[in-house]
Formats: structure tokens, C-alpha cells, sequence
């Protein structure tokens, strides 16, 4: 029989081809674990955003790491990072988890969140004195944190190993497109803190691979996302799971730089009553290192536009945001015809290919990223100077993760975006909001736009200075109506997770 390969062949299986990918084990070096980019010209302006704590009883804020009184290993390691002073959010956020409180945590792109969490939890395990155990065929985390792709998920991982390093605690991840007996392995070699995306994490615990009776902490990483329509269904099952502390037995922290007021309600499901809101800044707005740029286009001229720009971004790396897989892949190469040396990265490709194509833009190998809203969100790659918005993505939310993919950690950055009026007038009003918020100059035909889509009742774009929104208090934030259904119908194009 043609293609006959005996009875067990993959040949005959059903649904998709096994995955076999396995990634290159990680270098130990020192240098390698530590590397880092120093912060920018603008770090110590985080000094003078405003921060909003709200909620019962907040611990003082902390001015130094020295206040955080971590130990000598996590000293250590924060050093070895370059990190001298904390980031508002940091401030905050590690005297109020160390407190053992819930956390609703919202601070602009770029600010340091993942060390916000990952600090005081590691400092509260070596207090504790856990010690993964290599003999166990359940591991029973202590920590366990999701993020909506494996990139950022991986990166979230490689920090807590960068913070775990020298100390007892073993940090593991789990993702989807690589082999599940690698992942399987690596977890029964010990693990503290699981770092997961939702579709693989919940496959190991329905494995039984992972227990969840020793959990103390569950961090949603863009948590926003994490309880958006794509997600929400998957986080109500991680905490419905067997064994899964209930609420008031576990802390449960969420991080993002954007929080729809629909979202917070719905996550104060997951937390304790008492919990705390802190707003470093403007909820949702952009952050203000990055220079956004807003450039009228049609359909027809966008593509020699964005070669236009190319020529003068030379080597320096640039991210080119657009909103379809097929689109990506006809950009990318578009770009290379015209030799422009690009990768791209996106959900149809496979888990080698992302993690090549990351890999070749991170290194510099090639400076022109094309990416989906795959990328849009935590991804932290040093010297990215430039994000252009090719297509604009139909919420503002995405917008602002989208270019704070620069600009990161007090550095500068560049956002160029095409609007398209055929295309896009849907988001003006709220891109003239996210501009004027974040003290960018704001074009005339743009601001047009935004009065004649949505008419002049109640427009004010200036307005909203400083708005800390907590929804308990009842809200001042306005959304745009539809935009989180809009925003979950289109995100979950191109996301991760359910293999
Ligand atoms: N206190 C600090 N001093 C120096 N560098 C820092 C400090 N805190 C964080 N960083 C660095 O700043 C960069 C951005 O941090 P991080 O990725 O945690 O930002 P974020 O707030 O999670 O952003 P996003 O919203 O995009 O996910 C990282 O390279 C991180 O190592």
C-alpha cells in the first residue's frame, strides 16, 4: 500500500502531526543569564508620574531595593541585572505583595512589572525555605503565572531564572509547539514557579503532571487578556481545577498597562475582597518615552510608505505591526524582494520558526521584525527603536502595547502609524485620546476625524490628565462602546494556546 509505514505509524494518526520541537538548552553562563540594556535618559522621569493606590490599608511605598529587605542571593541578582533603584510600579507593588495582599496592578509599558511581582514572591519562598524536590512524579508549584503567548511567557520564565539564579527555587515553562515529553521532563526535574500559557498549563495539570494543593501565588501576566473572551473561560477553569486553593488561600496578583473597565469587574472574581488597585499614570495610557507619529494614508500607498520609512531606519531594529498572518507573510516578503532583511512572526508559523525569527531580530541579524498582535504585548527586546503600525489594530488598547515594544525602561522610542480614513476612523477618537494623554502633538485632519465618527458630545480630548480608575470607585473612564468585544474578537486571531 502506498505510503504504508507499519500499524503505528504517525501516518495513521488523526488531528495534527505530533510536535517534536525541542528548544536549544539555555546558556549558563553568567553574562548570558544577566544580560540586560541599561535604562534610558528618561528613567528617573517615572519619578514624577502620579500613582494612585486605592483599596483598604496600602503598605508604605518602598524608595529603594535596599527597603525591600530581600535576601543576600535576590541581592545579588537584582545587581547583577543593573538595577539600582526601583520603578514606581516596583515602589508600590513589592511592599504590597509582600504584605501578602491582592494585586490589580496597571503601570504604562516598559516599567518593570515583571520585577514588581517576581521580587517579593521569590523573596517570600527563600523565607519560606522551599526547595524543589527531583522526586516526585506530581510537582506542586508554589507559583504558578500565565501570560497570553509563548514568547512572553518564555521571557517572563527566563527573568525568574535571571532573579532564581543560585538559589533553590526552579523555575519551570511550559508552552505550546514544543514536544510535551521535553516539557513533561523538565517539569519532573523540580518546579517552584510554573510559568505557563493557558492551553499547555492546563494540559499538565489534567495530565496530572502538575498538582496545585502547594499553590500560593497565581500572577496574571496581562491580565486584561488573560480574562478577555479568549482567555476568561480558560482562567475560570484554572481556578475551578482540583485542588486549586480557593481565593482566600492564595494571593492572586494581575499586572497590564491597560485595564477596560468591564475587565476589572470581572476579575475582582478572582480576587480577594480587599484587594488593591495601584495606577501608576494614566489606566491605559501610552507611555509618553515613545514619540508616536500619526501619517494618513490609503490602502494603495501604505506599502511604499513603509519603504520610505525603512530607508531612513537603516540597521536600527524596527517592528511592523499589522493585522492579519497572510498579510505578514506578504510583507515580509515584500521587504526581503526589496532587500530589506526581515523575519516575521506570527500563529501560523511554527514554534521553531517564531523562536528563530525572535532570535534573529534580537541579535540584530535582522532589524525588521514583521509581526501580528502576537507580539504586541510584555515582549522586551533591547534597542527596538522604531514600531510602525502598518495596519492599525480595530482597539486602542492593542495600539498602546503595540508601540511600547519601545521606549522601554526610560528609553526613547518611535511609533509611526498608518491611518487610513476608509479603514480606521473607528479609532480615531480614541487615538486622539491616547495621544493628547501622552503629550503628543495631535494632527488637525486627525482630530476632524475624531469629531466627525463620533460627533462632539462629551469629546474632550485633553481632559483626562491623571485619572486613576479603579472601577470600584465608579469610573470616570470612558470607552468606546463595543471596543472590548471588538477587541476580543480580534485578538483572538492570532493568539496562542489550545494545542
Ligand atoms: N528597577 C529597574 N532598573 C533597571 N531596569 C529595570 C528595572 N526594572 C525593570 N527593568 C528592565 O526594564 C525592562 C522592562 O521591564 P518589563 O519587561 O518588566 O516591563 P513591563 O512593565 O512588564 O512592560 P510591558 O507592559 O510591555 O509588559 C526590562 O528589560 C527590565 O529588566
Amino acid at each position: 500500500i502506498p505510503g504504508y509505514r507499519g500499524r503505528d505509524e504517525e501516518v495513521f494518526s488523526k488531528g495534527p502531526p505530533r510536535v517534536t520541537y525541542v528548544p536549544e538548552a539555555l546558556c549558563e553562563k553568567e553574562s548570558s543569564i544577566f544580560a540586560h540594556y541599561e535604562s534610558g535618559i528618561n528613567f528617573d522621569k517615572y519619578d514624577d508620574i502620579l500613582v494612585d493606590v486605592s483599596g483598604s490599608n496600602p503598605p508604605t511605598a518602598i524608595m529603594g531595593f535596599e527597603e525591600a529587605a530581600l535576601c543576600e542571593s535576590l541581592n545579588r541578582n537584582v545587581i547583577k541585572s543593573g538595577y539600582k533603584k526601583p520603578t514606581p510600579v516596583q515602589k508600590h507593588g513589592i511592599p504590597i505583595i509582600a504584605a501578602g495582599r491582592d494585586l490589580m496592578a496597571c503601570a504604562q509599558t516598559g516599567s518593570g512589572k515583571t520585577a514588581a511581582f517576581l521580587l517579593p514572591i521569590l523573596q517570600q519562598l527563600m523565607v519560606d525555605g522551599v526547595a524543589a524536590s527531583q522526586f516526585s512524579e506530581i510537582q506542586e508549584p508554589e507559583v504558578i503565572i500565565v501570560a497570553p503567548t509563548r514568547e512572553l511567557i518564555n521571557q517572563i520564565y527566563m527573568e525568574a531564572r535571571k532573579f532564581a539564579h543560585g538559589t533553590c527555587v526552579r523555575p519551570v515553562v511550559v508552552y505550546g509547539g514544543i514536544s510535551t515529553g521535553h516539557t513533561i521532563r523538565e517539569i519532573l526535574k523540580g518546579c517552584n514557579v510554573l510559568c505557563g500559557t493557558p492551553g499547555r498549563l492546563m494540559d499538565m495539570i489534567g495530565r496530572g503532571k502538575i498538582g496545585l494543593s502547594k499553590l500560593r501565588y497565581l500572577v496574571l501576566d496581562e491580565a486584561d487578556r488573560m480574562l478577555d473572551m479568549g482567555f476568561e473561560p480558560a482562567m475560570r477553569k484554572l481556578v475551578a481545577s482540583p485542588g486549586m486553593p480557593a481565593k482566600e488561600d492564595r494571593q492572586t496578583l494581575m499586572f497590564s498597562a491597560t485595564y477596560p473597565e468591564d475587565i476589572q469587574k470581572l476579575a475582582a472574581d478572582f480576587l480577594k475582597k480587599d484587594y488593591l488597585f495601584l495606577a501608576v499614570g494614566v489606566v491605559g495610557g501610552a507611555c509618553s518615552d515613545v514619540e508616536q507619529v500619526v501619517v494618513q494614508v490609503t490602502k494603495f500607498s501604505k506599502r511604499d510608505q513603509l519603504l520610505e520609512i525603512l530607508k531612513t531606519t537603516g540597521s536600527e531594529r524596527t517592528m511592523v505591526f499589522v493585522e492579519t498572518k497572510r498579510q505578514a507573510d506578504f510583507i515580509a516578503t515584500f521587504l526581503c524582494q526589496e532587500n530589506v532583511n526581515t523575519t516575521s512572526i506570527h500563529g501560523d508559523r511554527e514554534q521553531r520558526e517564531r523562536e528563530q525569527a525572535l532570535g534573529d531580530f534580537r541579535s540584530g541579524k535582522c532589524p525588521v521584525l514583521v509581526a501580528t498582535s502576537v507580539a504586541a504585548r510584555g515582549l522586551d527586546i533591547k534597542d527596538v527603536q522604531h514600531i510602525v503600525n502598518f495596519d492599525l489594530p480595530n482597539n486602542i488598547d492593542e495600539y498602546v502595547h503595540r508601540i511600547g515594544r519601545t521606549g522601554r525602561c526610560g528609553n526613547t522610542g518611535r511609533a509611526v502609524c498608518f491611518f487610513d480614513p476608509e479603514v480606521d476612523s473607528n479609532l480615531a477618537r480614541s487615538l486622539v485620546k491616547v495621544l493628547s494623554g501622552a503629550q503628543q502633538e495631535v494632527p488637525k485632519w486627525l482630530e476632524e476625524a475624531a469629531f466627525s465618527a463620533y460627533g462632539t458630545t462629551g469629546f474632550n480630548p485633553g481632559g483626562r490628565t491623571f485619572a486613576s480608575t479603579d472601577s470600584r470607585k465608579g469610573g470616570s473612564f470612558q470607552r468606546d462602546g463595543a471596543s472590548h468585544l471588538a477587541a476580543a474578537l480580534s485578538s483572538g486571531a492570532d493568539d496562542d494556546e489550545w494545542e
